[in-house]
Parts: structure tokens; sequence; C-alpha cells
């Protein structure tokens, strides 16, 4: 049998107030909305969780040590470059063999923006689309997500060993 191993991901990012002038900024798309996330990065809630999923399935630390808060480099960072980073200090000794995130909150609406959300993770992972999987979801108005005050987003990476060990 291969050597397979599954990571969890989890992130949570605040709304920021409008006047702050944050874009929302979701697995690299940039989506129309009066409010973005707040955050050190761009806030990309989805691609943080996939890259901690990304990171964990290889036992490796997680993003905050890779990309600190406090570090400036990373100020304004572009989530979805991290992610490719993550990727390579991962190694090639690991292949992705897929990666599903759920995305959630009650706007935006997911189902839009998936597609191009998909081929964007799916190129900074180094893999086809059709081994990313992005999907929306609401809290039925319940908690923070539901009363709009953030978005969270929960991702599981699966890699194989293909190479070292
Ligand atoms: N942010 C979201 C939330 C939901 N969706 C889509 O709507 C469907 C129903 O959501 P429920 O939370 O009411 O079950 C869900 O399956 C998604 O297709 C979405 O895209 N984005
Ligand atoms: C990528 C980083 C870099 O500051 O992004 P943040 O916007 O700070 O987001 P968070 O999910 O709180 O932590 C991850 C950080 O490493």
């Amino acid at each position: 049998m291969g050597d397979y191993r599954v990571g969890l991901g989890i992130d949570v990012h605040a709304f920021a107030d409008p006047v702050e002038g944050r874009e929302l900024v979701l697995g690299g798309v940039r989506i129309p909305s009066e409010r973005g996330l707040r955050g050190h990065s761009d806030a990309d809630v989805l691609a943080h969780a996939v890259t901690d999923a990304l990171l964990g399935a290889a036992g490796l630390e997680d993003i905050g040590h890779y990309f600190p808060d406090t570090d400036e480099r990373y100020r304004g960072a572009d989530s979805l470059q991290l992610l490719g980073e993550a990727r390579r200090i991962v190694g090639g000794d690991w292949a992705v063999v897929n990666v599903d995130v759920v995305v959630i909150c009650e706007r935006p609406k997911i189902r839009e923006y998936r597609e191009k959300m998909r081929e964007n993770l799916a190129a900074a992972l180094g893999v086809e689309p059709s081994r990313v999987s992005v999907r929306g979801t609401t809290s039925e108005r319940l908690g923070f997500t539901g009363r709009g005050e953030g978005i969270a987003a929960q991702a599981v990476c699966l890699l194989e060993r293909i190479g070292g060990g």
C-alpha cells in the first residue's frame, strides 16, 4: 500500500469595516463586495485553509511559522503565492492527490466563483483542477458567519509519497 497522509486546515477572518477599503479575495478571486476581510496578508481565508491542510498533511509547521504576520514582507501578500511557496516547501517527494475546501458564509455565494477558484488553487499546487474541489455553505444564519461578521474555511488535503522515505 502507498504512503498517504491527510491534512486538515481551518481558518477564520473577520470582515473589515467598509471604510478600510479592503478587497474581498477568496481562492485568488477578487469578488465584488462592499467589505473585504481583515488580515495582514490579502486575508484569503480559503487559500489559508488549503495551505494549512497541505502543510499538515506533510507533517510540517503551520502557515504562521513560514509566513509570520509580524513580517512586513507578507503585508498585503497574495496568499495564492504563499500557497505555491508552501507547495515548494513540501517538496517533490509528495504528490497532491486531492484538496477539498468548504467556505462558510452567507455571502458571497461561492458557487458563482468556484470554477475560477479551483483553477487558481490547482495552478498554485501544480495539479489539474479536477484534483481540487471548492464549495460554499451557509451556517443557516447562526454564529459569527451567520451574522456576517466573518468567513470561515475548512480544507482537507491528501498527499501520496512518491519519493524519498
Ligand atoms: N456561501 C455560500 C453558501 C451557499 N452556497 C450554495 O448554496 C447551497 C445551499 O447552502 P445551505 O447552507 O443553505 O445548505 C450550497 O450547497 C451551495 O451550493 C454557496 O455557493 N455559497
Ligand atoms: C499568511 C498570513 C501572513 O500574515 O496571513 P494573515 O492575513 O495574517 O492571516 P492568518 O490566517 O491570520 O495567518 C496566516 C498568516 O501567516
